[in-house]
Order: C-alpha cells, then sequence, then structure tokens
C-alpha cells in the first residue's frame, strides 16, 4: 500500500477516474462498472476497481482541493503506474453562456495556489491536458448532443474567495468555470509523463446564483461520466497513450 491509498500494486488499473467526492466515486462503480470491488477506504477516501465493456478502470475519489488531489494523484501515479487521469469534478459557471449541467472541458487551468509557483522558482508554469483525450472527448460529446464547453478553468485555493471581483477578472478574459483541482492534476501528470484530462459538470453558476444539490453533485452526472468512461475505454485504450518519449 501507498501512504493513503490500501491497495495491492496490481489492484489499480492504468486509467483512473477522479471525481473530488469519494461517494461519486462509489456511485460511478457501482453503476457503471462490472464486478467491482473497493480497493481502498482509508479516510473514507473511497478507491474502486471493476471493468467497463471489458477493460479494467479504477475509480479514485480525491478529496476537495489540489493538496488532497496531488496526494492521490501523486501515489497513482508513482507507486501504482497510472498512465491516463481523468478528474470527473464538479465546477461554479463564471460565464452567462455557461448553463448549470454543461460540461466543461478544461484545455487548461490558472489558479491561485502557490504550489506551481515554489515548484518553478516563481516561472508561471502552464498546466494543460493531454489534447489525444481532448480531442476524444470533444468527438463524443460532439456526437451524443451533449451542451459543453472547451477552454480554460480556475483551479482555486478558496472555494470562499475573499476577492470576489477576481471573478469578474476571469470572467472578462474568457475563464469558463471555477473548481479546485486541475491545475495540480495537469501538473502531475506531466511530471510523470502521463495523460491527463479534466471535465467537469457545473454544478452551480456565480452568474445566476443557480445549484444543484448536493445529492445531485454526487450522483447525476451520468453525461459526463458516460463519455469518459466511452473516451477512455475508445479502441482498447485504457492502457494508456504515446508517452513522451
Ligand atoms: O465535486 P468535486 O469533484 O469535489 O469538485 C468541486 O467541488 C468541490 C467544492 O465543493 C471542489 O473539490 C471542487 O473542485
Ligand atoms: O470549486 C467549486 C465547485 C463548484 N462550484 C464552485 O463555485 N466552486
Amino acid at each position: 500500500m501507498s501512504n493513503h491509498i490500501a491497495a495491492a500494486p496490481d489492484d489499480i488499473a492504468e486509467t483512473v477516474l477522479l471525481p473530488g467526492d469519494p461517494l461519486r466515486a462509489r456511485w460511478i462503480a457501482t453503476t457503471y462498472l462490472d464486478d467491482a470491488s473497493c480497493y481502498s477506504s482509508v479516510r473514507n477516501m473511497l478507491g474502486y476497481t471493476g471493468t467497463y465493456r471489458g477493460q479494467r478502470i479504477s475509480v479514485q475519489g480525491t478529496g476537495m482541493g489540489q493538496p488532497s488531489l496531488s496526494i492521490y494523484a501523486h501515489e497513482l501515479l508513482a507507486e501504482y503506474g497510472a498512465r491516463t487521469l481523468v478528474r470527473v469534478g464538479s465546477c461554479g459557471g463564471l460565464q452567462e453562456s455557461v448553463a448549470i449541467r454543461d460540461v466543461i472541458v478544461a484545455m487548461s487551468a490558472s489558479t491561485d495556489s502557490s504550489i506551481n509557483f515554489l515548484r518553478f522558482h516563481g516561472l508561471n508554469f502552464a498546466p494543460a491536458a493531454d489534447f489525444t483525450l481532448v480531442r476524444a472527448y470533444v468527438e463524443r460529446a460532439e456526437n451524443a448532443g451533449v451542451p459543453h464547453h472547451i477552454g480554460q478553468i480556475f483551479s482555486t485555493d478558496s472555494f470562499y474567495l475573499d476577492r470576489p471581483e477576481l471573478h469578474d477578472r476571469l470572467r472578462d478574459y474568457g475563464v469558463l468555470a471555477v473548481e479546485m483541482e486541475t491545475a495540480a492534476l495537469y501538473t502531475l501528470a506531466a511530471k510523470f509523463d502521463a495523460r491527463a484530462l479534466s471535465v467537469n459538470t457545473v454544478s452551480d453558476s456565480l452568474v445566476t446564483g443557480e445549484a444543484l444539490s448536493s445529492d445531485d453533485r454526487e450522483r447525476s452526472f451520468a453525461e459526463m461520466v458516460e463519455l469518459t468512461l466511452d473516451t477512455v475505454t475508445a479502441s482498447g485504450s485504457a492502457g494508456g497513450g504515446e508517452s513522451r518519449s
């Protein structure tokens, strides 16, 4: 086992879906995976492995925020051999054109976190998605007629922001939505030469004030999750993709 995941080395698939909410992980595993079994419940941060259309897939809760996601993503990449990580999250819409339940496909992520500032000694690293995953996901979203937006997301350390005017500035610069993990996910995937994508269903609007319930955030993101499973298992690709070298 690793520090925070109580699984044997082979218990976890090379492709892992990453919801922030561990109960969303349980819902995804019990709804979509065949022969799903729970490999870890340390801190109740549930992780499952099963099969989807015959291919091995894992689902691991990450908790909220970049420090928490970084622990799980690091251990999956460094100790369990994960090659493809897809965040299946919720987010707050920043633009008028972004409606509740639309899916945000995050090409890149800005952040107010100091993690990368420290990691790169003041350089502004630009965390970005794996293009092959973006393309494959968007093709499926278009074919299925699922409302979606492709662009930049804001990964904040502060759900309750002391500077709400920052949202106005980000809106002016075209940022689509706010959540709390994607910048760290894309950074760690780059570090470990793995593939990552973050897709996020809009659970509330910072424009209109509309919001989904916690039950909905746990169990109702079927379209986003089905597109994700279709994407990562297409052409038997759940084993990973091309590497840099
Ligand atoms: O619903 P999840 O995937 O946890 O994502 C969003 O919800 C949490 C905040 O409520 C943060 O983790 C944010 O990124
Ligand atoms: O981080 C998040 C997630 C959902 N909605 C928000 O406003 N922020």
